[in-house]
């Protein structure tokens, strides 16, 4: 069964991104690549300690998406083999630590899985927590939790995902979506077939610049931008202005200004 795209969010495409009354800057997938490896290669700040925040916000999200507490509340974590996976292997693991039962679904068998998210794995299975890496998981859960491909998506999801993708968007569950829906290149804004129709988007670090593009936008559903502790010198050497967007709180809403005006200057709706 395929099901029809939800309403956007926003009657109107977005042309530029606010958190509050503040700008928030789109980046390319060339420039967020760029953040990784400076953070790592220039400052020291490990991949691990990014997915960490990444996959601790994207607990914390699912938390308040489910009312305040997910003692007892069923969650599928659908998660891929690259780093979006590793972020949701995080977000199943904190979810677990917090009462809720969660269902850590794996596109390929634990073996595939190698660097930072096999390190994930690896302490879910210290934990003796089971993970699945096949079949489909159980429906009838609370929400289920996009982890399976970010910006690193190539083509159109191929294969377990794709079969995943379809699986999740036929469930009654909203889906929270990690840094992108699966199945969007974030770049350009091309949507591929298939591609999660998400609730809500958890965006790491700052918008990509795909998500401006008037065919993304309704499978983007509510957008969030959570901090994973890139630097403002970081981004400054990029040219990125990022003002204290996360001055009162680690995850926040961005709203969309629907159009720059004769003036260029009009003021963001929600
Ligand atoms: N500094 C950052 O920005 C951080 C990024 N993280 C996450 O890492 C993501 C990027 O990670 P990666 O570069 O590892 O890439 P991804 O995890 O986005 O994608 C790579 C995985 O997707 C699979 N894949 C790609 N195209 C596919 C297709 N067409 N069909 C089926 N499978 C496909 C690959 O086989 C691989 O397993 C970001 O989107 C973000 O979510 C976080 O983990 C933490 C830090
Ligand atoms: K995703």
């Amino acid at each position: 069964m395929s099901i029809q795209p939800r309403p956007p969010i926003y009657p109107d495409p977005c042309a530029a991104f606010y958190a509050g009354a503040e700008p928030v800057p789109t980046v390319t997938t060339t420039q967020m690549v760029e953040v990784d490896r400076a953070m790592v290669e220039d400052y020291g700040i490990s991949l691990l300690q990014m997915m960490e925040n990444a996959g601790r916000a994207l607990a914390g999200q699912a938390r308040r998406q489910l009312g305040g507490s997910v003692v007892g509340q069923r969650i599928t974590v659908l998660c891929g083999a690259g780093n979006n996976g590793g972020g949701g292997l995080v977000a199943a693991r904190r979810l677990q630590d917090w009462g809720a039962q969660v269902d850590v679904t794996l596109v390929h068998h634990p073996d595939e899985y190698h660097g930072v998210p096999q390190h994930q794995l690896q302490i879910l299975q210290a934990l003796h927590r089971p993970v699945h890496s096949a079949g489909l998981p159980s429906p009838g859960a609370a929400l289920t939790i996009d982890a399976l491909i970010g910006y690193g998506l190539n083509s159109a999801p191929q294969g377990r995902a794709a079969d995943l993708i379809h699986w999740a968007n036929d469930q009654a569950a909203p889906i929270l979506a990690l840094d992108t829906p699966s199945g969007i290149e974030v770049g350009s804004g091309q949507v591929f077939q298939p591609a999660i129709h998400a609730a809500a988007t958890l965006i790491l670090a700052l918008p990509k610049q795909g998500f401006l593009h008037p065919e993304v936008q309704p499978l983007l559903g509510t957008l969030l931008v959570a901090d994973i502790g890139v630097p403002p010198e970081l981004y400054l050497r990029l040219g990125l202005e990022v003002s204290s967007i996360f001055a009162r709180q680690d995850t926040v809403a961005l709203s969309c200004q629907q159009d720059l005006g004769p003036s260029g200057e009009a003021s963001p709706t929600a």
